[in-house]
């Protein structure tokens, strides 16, 4: 059996060399004659796997991405062709709501924010948005969700439109992207709904940068207005438009689903639906393969609890860093190249702390490992 994977999956040797060859590939490169003796096919999210790269493939059993989104899967055609197609949900909602936490306490600090009074909303209360939420309230801070989707599947949460949403002090985005049906999220953020915003709220896009019209954006931001930015996607990506970049407060090359384990346990996700697939036992677990973090903490200079808490956030991981190479790099590097180089970043839960503190539960609800 021969199986194809993108270079940019974590642990694919580990998890897959029993199944068979391995062939290595990179992601945007992928030919339709190299993938033509492929048995299974193991993408990330910037291989489009359609018709024109598999029309010369006859023995395709299996298509795997190892992400939560699937814009880049013609499902239709891999449907028609019998072909089994799976995603990974969740996989990096963890790592994708860590993300938004530290940069929200990388602003409360620049911009002299007082998180508690302020209200968080969220788009697409899925995966990440689940996982932010939860975050938030182990914080208590207040949040309003918006999905008609799940609303009208009958989730027992409270949900909100998108015009309450935009009132909010903080909006983060979490939807995938979608065009041409009743709730696209294809420019969601318009020229229109942009020139709304204040230049006080603060925008958060980490989920498809096509949700945002990029243009709008920037002729707002130019002429002094629209609301904080934190963008770590963005249209067209790998040629995005870098006129924006000055005009963020944060800024980053994908990557907020880029903890280790996010982007391992997709690789696991796809490992234990092709082991079901092919009548396997599932052996490999990612628990058992993951190193030990090597994680400094620096001492609290307050007793104060969102103090404390941002402290600790920032001695798992401090966006900033990533900010930094961003705008360091990018005119030397590409972005590809700052995705595919991006240095190793652990979870909240890679953290162990002792529970002897009055804040260790806080600590514990927000995802970090403490021990009693
Ligand atoms: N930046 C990154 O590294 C990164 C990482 C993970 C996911 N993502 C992106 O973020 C998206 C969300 O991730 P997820 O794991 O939460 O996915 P998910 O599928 O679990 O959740 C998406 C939610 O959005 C809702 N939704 C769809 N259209 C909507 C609309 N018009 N208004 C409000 N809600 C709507 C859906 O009902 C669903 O509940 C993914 O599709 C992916 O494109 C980016
Ligand atoms: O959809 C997802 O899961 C995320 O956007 C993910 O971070 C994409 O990563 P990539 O496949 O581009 O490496």
């Amino acid at each position: 059996m021969k199986i194809f994977y993108d270079e940019n999956i974590p642990y694919a040797k580990e998890f897959f060399s029993d199944f068979g060859e391995l062939v290595p590939f990179a992601g945007r490169e992928l030919t339709a004659e190299q993938v033509k003796e492929a048995d299974v096919l193991l993408v990330r999210s910037i291989t489009q796997v359609n018709e024109q790269l598999l029309h010369l493939n006859t023995t395709l059993k299996f298509v795997g991405t190892a992400t939560i989104g699937f814009d880049h899967i013609d499902q239709a055609y891999l449907q028609q062709r019998g072909i089994v197609f799976t995603n990974a949900p969740g996989c990096n909602a963890i790592s994708v709501a860590e993300y938004v936490l530290s940069a929200l306490m990388v602003l409360v600090e620049r911009l002299n924010v007082n998180l508690i009074t302020k209200t968080v909303g969220i788009v697409g209360a899925g995966n990440t948005g689940t996982r932010l939420s939860e975050k938030l309230e182990a914080l208590g801070i207040n949040y309003l969700l918006c999905d008609p989707i799940l609303k009208k599947a009958g989730d027992s949460r409270k949900f909100c439109s998108l015009d309450e949403i935009r009132k909010c002090d903080i909006i983060s985005l979490h939807v995938p992207i979608t065009k041409n049906n009743k709730h696209s999220t294809f420019h969601m953020f318009d020229q229109l709904v942009l020139a709304e915003l204040s230049n006080k709220q603060i925008l958060i896009n980490a989920c498809r940068g096509e949700v945002i019209d990029n243009q709008a954006l920037l002729q707002l931001k130019k002429n002094n207005k629209g609301p904080h930015l934190v963008l770590d996607v963005w249209e067209n990506e790998p040629n995005i438009l870098t006129e924006l970049i000055p005009y963020c407060q944060l800024t980053t090359a994908h990557i907020a689903g880029y903890s280790l384990e996010g982007k391992s346990r997709g690789t696991e996700m796809l490992y234990q639906a092709l082991s079901k697939l092919l009548n396997k036992p599932v052996e490999m677990q990612l628990g058992k393969i993951l190193p030990k973090a090597e994680i400094t903490c620096k001492n609290q200079l307050s007793d104060n609890i969102l103090d404390i808490v941002k402290q600790r956030i920032f001695d798992v991981y401090d966006v900033r860093r990533d900010d930094e190479i961003f705008r360091e790099q990018l005119n030397i590097k590409s972005f590809d190249y700052l995705r595919k180089n991006y240095p190793v970043r652990r979870e909240f839960s890679a953290l162990e702390l002792s529970a002897q503190q009055c804040w260790s539960e806080t600590l514990k609800n927000l995802g970090f490992n403490v021990k009693s």
